[in-house]
């Protein structure tokens, strides 16, 4: 037990921790360039961003052409090796969350990564921004099988399991944080930085900045 209301803290990746818009969305278009479609918008990209690297594909081909089966798995394997190539040119952490972070564990909370990112590219993120070391735990939308990411609660109910237990609060963006955190009998605070209104989502809380997470956490825990 930490003398903080939470014992376990759990962040999503995308959206929440970094800004990776700019470099999924370069991935995303070297993908649909090769195919010879039209390229999206940054914001584009982030609207189609939190339910796993399939689903994005998919969404990005319907909106430039359509999606078959065919083009969802050959071009699917463009945009990762894209991505891979250049997952930290861009993304870089939003302000105030290393600090929100180390004040946690500065607390004893533990502290995860429960993305729907493939495992390996997050270790492979976290490891060039130098971020790794901040993490107990890395989870990532390939961890718990076919079908078992967020807004499966399998992910997080993991993220408890391997953390030993105890009083768990999660972080997120998009309702697949929202909709996995509740199933799972967790509090879950979303950031909102201006990027799509969050009010409907069901979140225990909503802030705005980093600066806000501690007391945010307090309060849900009190
Ligand atoms: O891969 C995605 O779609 C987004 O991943 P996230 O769960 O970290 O937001
Ligand atoms: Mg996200």
């Amino acid at each position: 037990m930490t003398d903080f209301s939470f014992d376990i803290v759990g962040f999503d990746l995308d959206g929440t921790l970094v800004d990776s818009s700019g470099d999924l969305a370069a991935a995303v278009n070297a993908m649909l360039a090769s195919d010879g479609r039209r390229t999206l918008t940054v914001p584009e990209v982030v609207a189609m961003t939190g339910g796993g690297v399939a689903r994005l594909v998919r969404l990005a081909l319907a909106a430039t052409g359509g999606a078959t089966d065919e083009a969802a798995t050959r071009l699917q394997a463009v945009m990762l090796a894209s991505y891979e190539a250049n997952i930290a040119v861009l993304t870089r952490p939003y302000p105030g969350a290393v600090a929100a972070i180390e004040a946690l564990r500065a607390r004893g909370v533990r502290v995860a990564i429960v993305t729907n990112k493939l495992a390996a590219l997050s270790e492979k993120l976290l490891a060039d921004l130098a971020l790794r070391d901040l993490f107990d735990t890395v989870i990532g939308g390939d961890t718990m099988g076919p079908g078992k990411q967020k807004p499966d609660p399998a992910p997080i109910q993991e993220m408890v399991r391997r953390m030993g237990g105890g009083r768990a609060a999660f972080v997120g963006d998009t309702m697949f944080d929202v909709t996995a955190a509740k199933a799972a009998g967790v509090p879950v605070v979303v950031v909102d930085f201006g990027r799509e209104s969050v009010e409907g989502f069901g979140a225990d809380a909503v802030i705005d900045h980093f600066d806000a997470l501690i007391a945010t956490l307090e309060g849900l825990g009190a």
